[in-house]
């Protein structure tokens, strides 16, 4: 039987920066915008043995990836392997989807025997509000709105992947995650993996955070994947160390490591995830402007990381106020809707523009002319790339 999954894009609202460190929170909002993942089975003939498993994104081009799979020795997990497939195109490699896949199959495998993993065709399917949509009328992609609500049609975007002008709301974490809770829900039997039970969606988190950092390479706070699985909260970051030991798939003891993270039965991870502290008032709505341009995290958060080493006292004071300032925002979203005043944000000390001269100008003249406008903001990593009102 066909499996389908979906997860939540995410808006980082406050706490950008001060999320790398667990003594402070931040405020994040799950989105209306979704990533969709469909696993169907790959008939095959009686007595032909595949290991194969299909994953496809049609809404963009040339993006099907082939990958062989099988199990590798001294408990090393399931070792991935990219086939050239039919495409005589060149190899396109998609890292997010490969990773999530090892580490999917590894943790499947260390619950079912292997020869139970059978061959699959995975589909995944972005909402639209993932990429900029083109301004002009003749490069507009194909997409035709549903009349009838319950059917969905997701745009053709008829580009390349890597061609796509992405806007920034965590398409990659939304994409593993639901990527790794449709092959958990296809291949495991229920008593192992339910989705909607709490013990389901802790295994879900911890092994989305587990792949999506080593497919990014580095152990970020997790905000994004934390907010596709539990949607809006009040986020305190996972102690690094839980993940700086997994090692790569196909290493001697591997799928052990990936077990004793993802089930934690000595009861590692300290990510705190609290659904109370977060809501958005009736009546208001969060509105986001899309400037289509990119600002680069991992640069702007070695210079600010730089910054509050080189300036401990300072920079711990700035942080403490910006995380009172921030908890106030939460506690007054939660409990109404009145007006809420801009505070401005860490912006020259660190030398990083999170939120440059011009866009505070922006921010200011929005808050203070615009009717209804109750609130406005640089959000996430800042620079000039997303600005919120209320
Ligand atoms: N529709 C999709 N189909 C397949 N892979 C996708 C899709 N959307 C995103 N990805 C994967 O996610 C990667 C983009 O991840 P990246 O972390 O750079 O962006 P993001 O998560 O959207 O943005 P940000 O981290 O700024 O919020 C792509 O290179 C691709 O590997
Ligand atoms: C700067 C940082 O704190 C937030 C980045 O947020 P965004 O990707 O700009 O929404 C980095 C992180 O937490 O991974």
């Amino acid at each position: 039987m066909p499996t389908a999954v979906s997860a939540p894009g995410k808006v980082f609202l406050a706490g950008g920066y001060l999320v790398l460190d667990r003594a402070y929170t931040a405020l994040v909002f799950g989105l209306s915008a979704r990533v969709h993942v469909l696993v169907t089975d790959i008939d095959t003939s009686s007595g032909v043995q595949l290991s194969e498993i299909v994953v496809q994104s049609p809404q963009f081009r040339d993006a099907t990836w082939n990958y062989g799979y099988h199990l590798a020795p001294e408990s090393g997990g399931v070792d991935v392997t990219q086939l050239q497939g039919a495409s005589s195109a060149a190899l396109s490699k998609n890292l997010f989807v490969e990773t999530a896949l090892s580490y999917a199959l590894t943790y499947i495998s260390s619950i079912l025997p292997s020869h139970l993993i059978k061959p699959a065709r995975v589909t995944i399917l972005a909402d639209n509000d993932y990429y900029s949509q083109p301004s002009s009328s003749q490069d507009v992609p194909r997409s035709t709105p549903a009349s009838d609500p319950t059917t969905k049609t997701f745009t053709d975007f008829n580009v390349r992947l890597t061609d796509a002008h992405k806007t920034g709301l965590g398409s990659s974490a939304a994409l593993v995650t639901a990527f790794t809770g449709a092959l958990l829900t296809h291949y495991l039997p229920s008593k192992a993996f339910e989705l909607s039970s709490p013990s389901g969606q802790t295994i879900l988190h911890n092994l989305s955070q587990a792949s999506h950092c080593a497919a990014q390479g580095k152990i970020g706070s997790g905000f994004d994947v934390a907010t596709a699985v539990y949607g809006t909260c009040v986020y305190r970051r996972f102690s690094p160390s839980i993940l700086s030991s997994l090692g790569e798939p196909g290493s001697p003891g591997f799928s052990l490591r990936v077990k004793d993270v993802v089930e934690d039965p000595s009861q590692k991870w300290d990510t705190d995830i609290s659904k109370h502290g977060a809501s958005i008032p009736p009546g208001m709505a969060l509105v986001m402007c899309d400037v289509d341009c990119g600002s680069h995290t991992p640069s702007m958060v070695k210079k600010v990381l730089a910054w509050r080493s080189s300036d401990p006292s300072v920079s711990k004071t700035l942080f403490d106020t910006l995380q009172k300032s921030n908890e106030r925002l939460a506690a007054l979203l939660s409990t109404t809707p009145a007006p809420l005043c801009r505070s401005s944000r860490a912006r020259a000390r660190s030398g990083v523009p999170i939120e440059p001269r011009e866009q505070t100008e922006l921010l200011d003249a929005v808050t203070k002319s615009v009717d209804g406008v109750a609130g406005a903001w640089s959000l996430g990593r800042g620079a000039m790339m997303r600005l919120c009102c209320w």
